[in-house]
């Protein structure tokens, strides 16, 4: 396989954030495609013990390839209005290398970590229709906050922002 330019630079920048893991205390969001508006298509890059708030995937499809090393992903019920105690854990897996994983907010809410002391770990997510926002969630309380989400690169260039989730708003209890 050969890369042209923009692709050679695209990988590079990529492969850098995967470096800068112990730079970033969060995981990296690299945008790769933006699909007309349709979908995003972006590369994960995970440090060791890097991991995701419990969070939603606002109405939209998520699929996710593990492309390296294995992720451990946590689903979650969505909690009841009240905000009372623990929330529920439905089920965990550890997402090896190549499989791909699906979610959307029907099954119900997700935290991924990459629980490895020693490997980082890279995912491709692809995601139909694109949102820019989603709302994480307190696994104690289910207290929720909207949130922003940023990515450290797009298209192979660095963006001003620190990967992650911004909060917005939070939501109050009923
Ligand atoms: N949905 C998360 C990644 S994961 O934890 O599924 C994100 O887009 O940042
Ligand atoms: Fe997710």
């Amino acid at each position: 396989m050969s890369l042209d330019r923009s692709e050679m630079r695209s990988a590079t920048i990529i492969l850098a954030a995967c470096n800068m893991h112990f730079l970033t205390n969060s995981y990296t969001r690299n945008l790769v495609d933006a699909g007309n508006g349709k979908f995003n298509l972006m590369i994960l890059c995970w440090g060791e013990g890097h991991g995701s708030s419990i969070h939603d995937h606002t109405n939209s499809h998520c699929f996710m390839k593990l492309l390296q090393g294995q992720l451990k992903e946590t689903l979650f019920e969505w909690p009841d209005g009240n905000c009372r105690g623990d929330m529920v854990q439905r089920s965990q897996r550890v997402l090896q290398e190549n499989k791909v994983a699906y979610i959307n907010d029907s099954l119900g809410l997700h935290r991924v970590e990459n629980v490895s002391h020693t490997e980082c770990a890279v995912s491709l997510h692809l995601y139909s229709p694109p949102f820019q926002s989603c709302q994480t969630f307190d696994q104690r309380t289910g207290h929720r906050n909207t949130v922003k989400m940023t990515f450290w690169s797009k298209f192979g260039e660095r963006t001003s922002f620190v990967s992650g989730y911004f909060k917005i708003k939070a939501k109050e209890c009923h």
